[in-house]
């Protein structure tokens, strides 16, 4: 019997599962709103269609950003997040809300009369659909050679209801007179004005309303390839999945009249998330152009980040066409200029998302690094120059000016890979695979106690306290006969100990400088037949071998604890080993 839907809708049965239970919270006052804005899916023929280059970047950092800031930007603080923009490639920058304030105003004529606008940048002028607004908005940008006004109002229900009092004819009205009145202005202006329409809160328009008044401006506007009217389709409140958003956007890409005569645009907010993806399947689906901020500022949960659009961009292999190759400086400016922190799970800029404390991660991480790097010698070429290929890692951190530092930190979490990969990347020491398994207990030990990470310098001392120290003994090269194996001398002492030691591994490299020694080696020693490890650093190979068998020997109790001096070492004279 084909099982009913509800029967269909239950979880399957598994005696490992708990059911979860009524929550109580008030679902009934959800899911109407916004319906009307819903739209019947198309083919989704965008659902699988691969990004082929960069969209139209529209920064509106210093409008939407500003306007949900705390304390909005002065002078000095908006220079520099346009100046910031300009430097990032942004070619389409909206600049304010003139009419909003005395401080917006000037910014603008600040902009316009002190010949700040570099020629190949435009910026934009953002205006709600009141005459004496839009009036002022145009004074603001007298004299530019070029600018874009953005005329805004929102077209869903209940804003026609409850904001506006309106009817749809009278909304339909109001974008009409406010299209007219912005076209007689430009003519009148002189310089080269263009037009930017948004039906606020299109995601939540009925869809035949949202393409008659999208229709209505274009015809005003005359849009054009020649000058093409942009229209921007914002989710103001983001209320629905990103596939729906996509699903509207492409209901407009295919029906709008003028569609060669306009550069279509979307504004994602993140109310619930997603707006990256929002925007991602907008593009998709028929969207030139992307309007967000920098690391996502904007009314409440943001506006689409483009930093991390850009980059989604550049780890698909497309050029994003801005230049984010130096992040933290960036963030820097971005927040100082918002008054406000880059979260440390940020994509690609927070502090903590090129890290990995975890140790499956840090061994892979590790790997991978190393891996590159030996690929980059055999080709002879810098590693910087290779495809990026790192176990989770999206994209290589110093490509957008961030350092190798953080990627490995250690705490409880950490296992021997991420371990082995600290001394390895700060102190240049190359561990055996045995002795990292060892080091990575010594670590793990400390970690439970402290219960907290492990900073690098932290790790290096214990390694040294644990694997370098030779206690109370020191070591001094003596002139002696030719062919006397200090080596030797003291596997005799540990004899003389009553011990029986023996060397089975002996390997030694050169050391970086960051370790205060030339040469390092590793020691296993069995003791009584028990391996035990020891390492020497050392301005010579023949001292780091001598220091590393004796910590060995230290460690393993094979020699007394704390007093001594290692006799009669032969060969050239060293000074103290
Ligand atoms: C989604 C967006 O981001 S839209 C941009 C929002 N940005 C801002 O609001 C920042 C700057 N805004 C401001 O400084 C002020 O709101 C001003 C100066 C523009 C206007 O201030 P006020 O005249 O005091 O109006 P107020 O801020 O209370 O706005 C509400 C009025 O505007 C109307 N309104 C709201 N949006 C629009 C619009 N896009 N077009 C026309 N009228 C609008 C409302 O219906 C309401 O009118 P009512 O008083 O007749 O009921
Ligand atoms: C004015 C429009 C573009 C906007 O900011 C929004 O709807 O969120």
């Amino acid at each position: 019997m084909k099982a009913s839907s509800s029967e269909n809708d239950r979880p399957p049965k598994n005696p490992w599962w708990n059911p979860q239970q009524p929550s109580g919270m008030p679902v009934h006052r959800y899911g109407g709103a916004g319906a009307r804005g819903l739209v019947e899916p198309g083919t989704r023929a965008w659902l699988d269609r691969p990004p082929g280059r960069a969209p139209l970047w529209s920064s509106v950092d210093l409008r939407d950003g500003n306007q949900a800031l705390a304390n909005p930007m002065d002078l000095r603080r908006k220079r520099e997040m346009f100046d910031l923009l300009v430097r990032l490639g942004f070619k389409d920058i909206e600049v304010g809300y003139p009419s909003a304030s005395e401080a917006e105003f000037a910014f603008v004529r600040h902009l316009v009369t002190g010949g700040h606008i570099p020629d190949d940048v435009t910026i934009t002028v953002f205006t709600s659909a009141r005459q004496e607004l839009i009036d002022r908005t145009f004074e603001a940008v007298r004299g530019a050679d070029r600018a874009m006004v953005h005329l805004c109002h929102a077209t869903a229900c209940l804003w026609r209801e409850v904001v506006f009092r309106m009817t749809p004819s009278e909304v339909m009205a109001l974008a009409r007179q406010s299209a007219q009145h912005m076209v007689r202005l430009a003519d009148r202006a002189g310089g080269d004005i263009r037009f930017e329409y948004s039906p606020e809160t299109f995601n939540v328009t009925e869809p035949e309303f949202a393409l008659e008044i999208a229709n209505t401006v274009a015809e005003i506007v005359e849009a054009s390839p020649e000058r093409p009217l942009t229209l921007n389709l914002p989710s103001t409140v983001e209320m629905h999945a990103p596939h729906v958003f996509a699903d509207q956007v492409e209901r407009m890409h295919r029906n709008l009249e003028r569609r060669d005569g306009i550069i279509l645009s979307v504004h994602p907010h993140n109310d619930r998330g997603t707006a990256v993806a929002a925007a991602e399947y907008a593009l998709a689906a028929g969207a030139d152009r992307v309007e967000g901020t920098l690391f996502g500022n904007g009314e409440r949960t943001g506006n689409v980040c483009l930093v991390t659009l850009a980059l989604n961009l550049l780890s698909r292999g497309i050029d994003p066409q801005l230049d984010l190759s130096d992040i933290p400086a960036i963030r820097r400016t971005v927040e100082e200029c918002n008054e406000m922190p880059v979260p440390d799970r940020h994509p690609y800029a927070g502090d903590l998302v090129f890290t990995a404390f975890s140790g499956t991660h840090q061994d892979a991480i590790a790997k991978g690094l190393r891996h590159l790097e030996d690929r980059a010698a055999a080709a002879g070429v810098p590693a910087a120059q290779l495809p990026w290929d790192v176990p989770y890692l999206p994209i290589d951190p110093r490509d957008i000016g961030r350092s190798y530092e953080a990627i490995i930190r250690v705490n409880s979490q950490s296992g021997k890979g991420g371990i082995a990969h600290v001394l390895r990347s700060r102190w240049g020491l190359d561990l055996p695979q045995e002795l990292r398994v060892e080091l990575a207990g010594v670590i793990q030990r400390l970690t439970d106690v402290t219960a907290a990470e492990v900073e690098p310098g932290l790790i290096w001392d214990t390694f040294r306290a644990e694997y370098c120290d030779m206690g109370g003994w020191a070591c001094f090269a003596q002139p002696g006969p030719d062919g006397d194996d200090p080596v030797d001398a003291l596997l005799t002492l540990a004899r003389e100990h009553g011990v029986h030691a023996e060397v089975d591994h002996l390997t030694g490299a050169a050391a970086e400088p960051a370790t205060g020694a030339a040469h390092a080696c590793y020691a296993r020693v069995l003791v009584d037949h028990q391996p035990v490890w020891g390492v020497g650093l050392a301005p010579t190979p023949r001292a780091a071998t001598v220091r590393a068998v004796l910590s060995a020997l230290r460690r393993g109790g094979a020699v007394p604890a704390d007093s001594g001096c290692v006799p009669h070492l032969a060969g050239p004279r060293e000074g103290a080993l």
